[in-house]
């Protein structure tokens, strides 16, 4: 009794604290945006429990490419499209739009204090050791590996095949990516057989098997708030809270992340006595720890810091890109007329390439296949995995915008003043399907804009590390591995394609967007099951 008094004081006294801030301080109270339907809630549900970017595309089209929703309490936040102003807080501002914090501290749980999780120098440093692991010479190293990865997964599907009475199969595609990438991720950046199409599979495998379902697939009103909530919570308690917390989605991280130290650590002294005879692999994790030891000491990582980029690569790079390809396949599967196009085309490669006696796919001959690198763009852009990414103003600051916005008042303007403070919800999805870089059916499927289209043309803006797409962001945080994401890509989709026809089922025809840290494809109806893509496979002629 005493206790919840006592408890629904401090509620009381954290909430006038709140409102008094808020009333004394600038605001972005003249930004149009979505009506709230709740003063706990703000627009949270419709943004985190649609499925993705559905009420980024309906704001967009209401307000234009800067909205101001609601949060927690009745606070405000801004949904940021518009390329300028994306420029300005991923290229521009560097460190002065840092993550949030008490978001690092859900990053911390799963990878720990690695690359990304770190801020401002703390980051410059880290990134600066992990950076000679994925230069372009070092990813397109790694061409045969996944092609390798992707020619076991294939075998396996084919003997399954052989062995149906109709000689197709419906896959999990999604589950079988997972592993397949899983496996290259494992000999690309760690020199480990994962032996995920074997029948000696390393024990990780199976506690990575439909991870991040586990831990945020299908968030409930009470996750969601407690998540927008915990702004309030300096990192330390949260910090606490996430290492002691029991709910079986922490335990499930936790668990994992123990595991993966646990590999982790034997790695780190096998790679160091390794360096240290003066041999070495050419793996990412080997390129670490060998700039690690030719760092000057202030910038060394330690060994947690070590530990934590194993666990960062590792997730950060398998279910990306197996999700990425998911939902490429899925647009080929709904798109037949697409898919034997592209077919035609890895055809036609093979043949020039047995033609020159060689048996392998080289990189210049992926340069040289324009519908693939089309289809490969549009997957990516059309359904970008990390449909969000979350910043706060470090400082009071003027967001200059290169698509004016109508203001409440009926003002039209070119910038916006953005107070410290201001969390800010960068829609990737939203960018990515803005009608004016990328032409009017921005929202279909269609990879010819990438060829006579408009997307092929400059951009008056320039950011994004890719194809001017924010999928893998640009700046000093721009994703590491997106030239192993691309590569990887290719590799499996020629694979797959060359040699498998993919056709839609009544479970894919309800396979819906869903958030789970990355975005996967959920069976409407079925998502307790977790990310699935039912699709069905036969040999192609
Ligand atoms: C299609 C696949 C991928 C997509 C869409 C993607 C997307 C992203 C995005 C949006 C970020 C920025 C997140 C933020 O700052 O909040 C990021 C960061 C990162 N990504 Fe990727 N990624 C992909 C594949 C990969 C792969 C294959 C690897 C590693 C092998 C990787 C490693 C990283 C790392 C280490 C960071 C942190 C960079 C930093 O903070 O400096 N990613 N990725």
């Amino acid at each position: 009794m005493v206790s919840g008094i006592v408890a629904a004081s401090l509620t009381a006294i954290a909430l006038v604290y709140v409102l008094f801030r808020r009333s004394t301080r600038p605001s972005l109270s003249r930004i149009r945006g979505p009506k709230s339907p709740s003063f706990a809630l703000g627009n949270l549900l419709e943004l985190f429990q649609r499925p993705v970017g559905q009420a980024d595309f309906e704001w967009q089209s209401l307000y234009g490419n800067i909205v101001r929703f609601k949060t927690v309490f009745g606070g405000d936040q801004l949904l940021v499209a518009d390329p300028k102003a994306l420029q300005w807080i991923f290229n521009a501002s560097a460190y002065r739009y840092p993550k949030q914090p008490n978001l690092r501290v859900i990053s911390r749980m799963i990878n720990g204090r690695g690359v990304v999780w770190a801020d401002g120098d703390d980051h410059k440093r880290q990134r600066k050791v992990l950076l000679p692991g994925f230069g372009g010479p070092e990813s397109k190293a790694f061409l045969s590996v996944f092609k390798g990865c992707a020619e076991s997964m294939c075998t396996k599907w084919a003997e399954i095949i052989e062995s149906s009475a109709d000689q197709r199969a419906v896959f999990n595609v999604t589950a079988w990516l997972s592993r397949g990438t899983l496996d290259a991720i494992g000999q690309a950046a760690f020199d480990v057989q994962f032996g995920t199409f074997r029948n000696d599979e390393h024990p990780l495998v199976r506690k990575y098997a439909n991870l991040l379902s586990d831990i945020f697939g299908r968030p409930s009103t009470q996750q969601i708030f407690i998540q927008a909530a915990s702004k309030y919570f300096p990192p330390w308690i949260l910090e606490w809270m996430t290492d002691h917390g029991s709910n079986s989605r922490l335990e499930r991280a936790r668990e994992v992340k123990k595991m993966v130290t646990e590999v982790g650590k034997k790695m780190v002294q096998e790679r160091a006595e390794t360096l240290l005879e003066g041999k070495g692999n050419r793996d990412v994790f080997s390129l670490l720890v060998k700039a690690n030891m030719d760092t000057e000491a202030k910038n060394k990582l330690t060994e947690e810091e070590l530990l934590a980029q194993m666990c960062t690569i590792l997730l950060a790079g398998h279910e990306t890109t197996s999700n990425s390809l998911s939902w490429i396949l899925l647009e080929l599967a709904r798109h037949p007329k697409m898919q034997s196009r592209l077919r035609t085309e890895i055809r036609e490669t093979e043949a020039a390439i047995r033609a020159r006696g060689d048996t392998q796919f080289t990189m210049a001959d992926f340069d040289a296949m324009p519908f693939t690198s089309a289809v490969i763009k549009e997957g990516l852009r059309y359904h970008p995995v990390v449909p969000h990414v979350h910043r706060i103003a470090g400082r009071d600051d003027v967001l200059p915008l290169s698509q004016p916005i109508t203001t409440e008042s009926g003002e039209v303007t070119n910038e916006i003043f953005v107070p410290k403070g201001t969390r800010i919800v960068a829609s990737i999805a939203a960018y990515n399907r803005n009608t004016e870089l990328w032409g009017d059916d921005a929202h279909e499927f269609n990879p010819d804009r990438w060829l006579d289209g408009v997307a092929s043309g400059k951009k008056p803006v320039s950011i994004g590390v890719y194809s001017n797409l924010m999928t893998f962001i640009g700046g000093v945080r721009a994703c590491l591995g997106w030239r192993f994401a691309v590569i990887e890509i290719q590799a499996f989709l020629v694979e797959i394609i060359g040699k498998f026809e993919l056709t839609m089922t009544d479970r894919s025809e309800r396979v819906c967007r869903a958030p789970s840290l990355v975005m996967v494809p959920m069976v409407d109806g079925e998502l307790e099951l977790g990310s699935q893509l039912p699709l069905a496979v036969s040999v192609a002629s």
